[in-house]
């Protein structure tokens, strides 16, 4: 039997455009965190799609843009040597915003990737009139010669079908499929759980704030008596004045994010979570080398 499919796509765009919300949409399950703060996303997150005929492997990457620093920087390589390895780009723009210059300079960057196959998604359809999502579609198509253009809308689930089909026709026959049956992501269970409590505490805080963020996990720990875990956390931020705000008056702010953050957490363990949210100071991190590789970038 050949015509199993199977290989590796990736969505690009703009920082806010749609591209993680469409990753878990697509595969069922939370893999990536998503907010409304631009660059949310900084791993290349792998997400698996399985079907009968094939397997999509969703490599999320984040927003290209123009770098201000060096973790800045650090992104757009990762973003260039995921894309250097994908069988698919998928370019995202959304229905309710013109195309603008960053979209061009991304869909110029495309040329680079000669090997892989391109396709237009145009996201948030559920956001703008029929009218202007045709318009989108027009001026999309206007770009460059793509594979396909497909309109979606990832938060009102519509054409998610059709874009998962359109894509598994564009992936190489495989012998085999490339992932387990039951993979949804090959996320670490650290990684999954550090990305939950920076999703939680982004929501809310502002400015420059949310690219101050960072998590990691000192500890992970099944108790013996009881069916809970223990688990110890680090949240990293740049300044003292952003600890304060993290930690908010008496705690409050911090013991509301570590209740947001434990109920995801708690269904991807399947048990009782005892959250430790430690809030550290790692001064200009994102400039600094030496931290950045502490961090994980
Ligand atoms: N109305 C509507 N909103 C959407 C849709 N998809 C995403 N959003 C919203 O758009 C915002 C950004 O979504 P993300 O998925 O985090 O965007 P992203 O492109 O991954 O962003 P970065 O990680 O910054 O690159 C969030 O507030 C989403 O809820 C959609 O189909 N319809």
């Amino acid at each position: 039997m050949n015509d199993f499919h199977a290989g590796f796509v990736s969505f690009v765009g703009r920082p806010n455009v749609g591209k993680s919300t469409l990753t878990n949409a697509l595969v069922g399950e939370k893999v990536a965190i998503t907010s409304s703060k631009p660059q949310t996303t900084r791993r290349a997150i792998r997400g698996i799609v399985h079907q009968k005929d094939g397997q999509l492997i969703l490599v999320d990457t984040p927003g290209i843009h123009r770098p201000r620093t060096l973790l800045g920087e650090r992104l757009n390589s990762l973003v260039q040597s995921t894309l250097g390895d994908v069988d698919v780009i998928g370019f995202c723009v959304p229905a309710d915003e013109k195309i603008g210059p960053g979209d061009r300079f991304i869909n110029d960057q495309l040329d680079e990737y000669p090997r892989a196959k391109k396709v237009a998604i145009v996201t948030k359809i559920d956001t703008a009139s029929k009218q202007a999502v045709a318009e989108q579609l027009l001026a999309v198509s206007e770009l460059r010669e793509w594979e396909a253009i497909i309109p979606i809308s990832a938060t009102s689930s519509i054409q998610l079908d059709t874009l998962t089909s359109e894509l598994m026709r564009l992936l190489p026959t495989s012998p085999a499929p490339l992932y387990p049956a039951d993979a949804v992501t090959d996320e670490g269970l650290e990684d999954r759980i550090s990305e939950y409590i920076r999703e939680a505490v982004l929501e809310g805080v502002e400015d420059e704030l949310p690219h101050s963020l960072a998590v990691t996990i000192d500890d992970i720990i099944e108790r013996d008596d009881k069916d809970i875990v223990d688990i110890y956390a680090n949240l990293f931020v740049e300044r003292d004045s952003q600890k304060a705000i993290v930690i908010g008056k008496g705690g409050s702010r911090i013991r509301e994010v570590g209740a947001t953050a434990r109920v995801p957490i708690e269904k991807l363990i399947g048990k009782h979570v005892f959250l430790s949210i430690r809030v550290k100071v790692a001064k200009d991190w994102q400039r600094d080398p030496k931290q950045l590789g502490r961090l994980g970038f």
